[in-house]
């Protein structure tokens, strides 16, 4: 990076020249909201049971699998044992293996582990301890139908062919030769627990056929309402941060410390928040943060995020540890839908290597390499959860308790030895844009600069990592002060008044400053955490963020009422975003500038 000098940085804060990122095919906007279709979608309900979870197969296992298969989720997964033997002539007329209920039923007390998942019996025994959920949910749970704890946590072709892990073996469909062994093999579901999913089920089909406009205002509603109607151990994942989730407040109380300084009379009628991300229209500087395991809230999981997307034209970042695979995400998607995924390298680089060539393949628009959780952060919301769970017990295994809470047995895949030089090895496997998340200093802002990333997000993974960390928007403010050469030229003034807009108040910002360069190539900056109101997106679009990333919000959307749940939170985004713009006398992005915003607190040094 030629001639970089933090102190130079600071002092040239005043004054530079350059060009702006290039914002063009901008939508306009009118007063409303865009219209956004709403979708029915499925009612089928997925009740968070246990905690047994296994990293989804396609980080282990790397051939590209493009064929979709629908969801074949039970509606009532605990009644899913088939009540009819199956025929010996499916699978496109060739025979297929079958296994009487006897046969798995006898497996209790041998060597080796069987268990039913939606009308097929597999033999688990060499994968227990491959288990990332631990192996005690399998053991406790052996020669029983357990499609009730699987569906909500995995993809539903993880177990298709080609994913399946070569330890799990396929023996065949399931045939039930009488009514006590179709009861045997059902899960045994407490009373609690089955009265809690049947008000669970209730309540999304009121939330389904409501009106959201009228109950729904703000994003916060979105999350009281999906409180409601998660299963305990989902809002535990969902809603838990590290040790007291003092970086998880913060991640919004600091957009509190921020005050707006609004110029009038500007004729705002018109306002057009739409912007690129990465070159990638989007009707707001706002996209969807990747967040694990949707289906923990809502049986479609991180498909309705991708249909909601879709329809109000943001963007999607996908977890690696998405709950539906990349194939149905990439299934869902609508012609040119730009989707992001979000890597986690694995500690077995072919497997990472494997990941990667997938996403490649899928035709992804750009990597989010994920750096903040080398290992998980301490979530006890979450490790409790697990405590709470009544696990189905098994008859001939009674060990409980062991089972992880859904972040430990998530990050066991993860590499903790990652270092800048794999940034290297990541660029040799794509041509993707490369983002690196999870950057929390402006040292490291440089850095991933200097090591030829295509952008930062500034995040501290929702305050799930280490507490009392600081929050995204602060790591922009010390971007600002210490490297503001990674900004846009035009963001690299101050904030609050400003010397030539008191001298020509006619000037809505600063002119660009002159003698700035821009970076010798593109570089974005996104920022993540906290963000619940659209005067916290524009905020940090205002100090020089090129968009802003929106994590548990949208699970809650998608909770609460799938599809039109996320496209209604859009549409909240997008009238608080013009809204805020409006009343700031801004009618397009670039017009939103640090002049517009202060520190409440004025002593507060930039
Ligand atoms: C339940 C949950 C799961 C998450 N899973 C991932 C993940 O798999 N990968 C990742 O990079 N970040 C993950 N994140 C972090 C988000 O991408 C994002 O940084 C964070 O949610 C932003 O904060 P917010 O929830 O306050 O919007 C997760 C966050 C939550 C709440």
């Amino acid at each position: 990076m030629s001639g970089f000098s933090p102190l130079r940085a600071v002092l040239n804060l005043r004054t530079g020249t350059g060009s702006k990122a290039s914002f063009i095919s901008r939508r306009k906007l009118s007063n409303q909201a865009s219209s956004t279709s709403t979708r029915r979608i499925d009612q089928r309900l997925a009740v968070g049971a246990g905690v047994a979870l296994a990293v989804p197969t396609y980080l282990y296992y790397t051939r590209a699998k493009l064929d979709y298969q629908p969801n074949t989720t039970p509606d009532r997964v605990d009644d899913h044992v088939p009540a009819q033997p199956l025929s010996a002539k499916g699978n496109g007329g060739k025979e297929v293996s079958r296994v009487t209920s006897r046969q798995v039923l006898d497996k209790k007390d041998s060597d080796e582990y069987w268990v039913v998942i939606n009308g097929e019996v597999y033999n688990v025994t060499d994968f227990l301890e491959e288990h990332p959920g631990g192996p005690e949910i399998i053991q406790n749970n052996r020669s029983k139908d357990v499609s009730y704890i699987f569906n909500p946590r995995h993809p539903s072709d993880q177990l298709n062919k080609e994913n399946l892990p070569p330890s799990v073996k396929h023996l065949g469909q399931l045939e039930i030769s009488d009514e006590s062994e179709k009861e045997e093999l059902k899960l045994k579901i407490s009373k609690s627990e089955s009265d809690e999913k049947e008000r669970i089920e209730n309540l999304r089909k009121e939330y389904q056929d409501k009106d959201l406009s009228n109950i729904i205002l703000n994003m916060r509603d979105f999350e009281k309402a999906a409180e409601e109607l998660c299963p305990k151990v989902g809002w535990a994942y969902y809603a838990s941060a590290a040790d007291d989730e003092i970086t998880k407040e913060e991640n919004n109380t600091d957009y509190k410390k921020l005050r707006f300084r609004p110029r009038v009379l500007r004729s705002v009628r018109e306002v057009d928040a739409s912007t690129k991300i990465l070159g990638y229209d989007s009707t707001l500087p706002l996209y969807i943060s990747p967040a694990a395991m949707a289906k923990l809230g809502h049986p479609d999981g991180e498909v309705n995020l991708t249909k909601g997307a879709a329809s109000a034209g943001i963007i999607q970042g996908i977890s690696s540890f998405a709950s539906c695979s990349p194939e149905e995400i990439v299934a869902a998607r609508a012609p040119n839908q730009p989707l992001f995924f979000q890597l986690y390298i694995n500690s077995k680089r072919h497997i990472a290597k494997g990941v990667v060539e997938k996403i490649n393949k899928l035709g992804f628009n750009a990597i989010l390499l994920t750096v903040d959780a080398p290992v998980g952060g301490k979530r006890e919301r979450d490790i409790r959860a697990k405590g709470e769970f009544e696990a189905p017990k098994s008859d001939t295994y009674d060990k409980q308790g062991d089972t992880k809470g859904v972040a430990e047995a998530i990050f066991s895949a993860v590499d903790p030895d990652l270092s800048w030089k794999d940034l290297k090895w990541l660029k040799e496997q794509t041509d993707l844009p490369i983002i690196i998340k999870g950057i929390q200093t402006v040292e490291d802002a440089v850095q991933a600069y200097k090591y030829g990333a295509d952008g930062v997000i500034l995040s501290n993974h929702g305050g799930r990592q280490l507490d009392t960390t600081q929050t995204g928007i602060s790591t922009l403010l010390e971007i600002r002060k210490h490297a503001p050469f990674l900004l846009r030229p035009e963001c690299r003034v101050p904030m609050g008044p400003s010397k030539e807009l008191i001298e020509n108040p006619d000037l809505l910002t600063p002119s660009k400053p002159l003698n700035e360069k821009p970076l010798d190539r593109k570089f974005s900056i996104f920022v993540d955490g906290g963000i619940w109101r659209g005067t916290d997106a524009v905020k940090a679009i205002c100090l020089g963020a090129d968009a802003v990333g929106v994590g548990r919000g949208f699970l809650f959307a998608q909770t609460v009422a799938g599809v039109k749940g996320v496209e209604h939170a859009i549409k909240i985004f997008e009238s608080e975003i013009q809204l805020t713009m409006r009343l700031l006398g801004a009618t397009k992005i670039e017009d939103l500038r640090p002049s517009m915003v202060d520190f409440a607190d004025p002593q507060r040094e930039q």
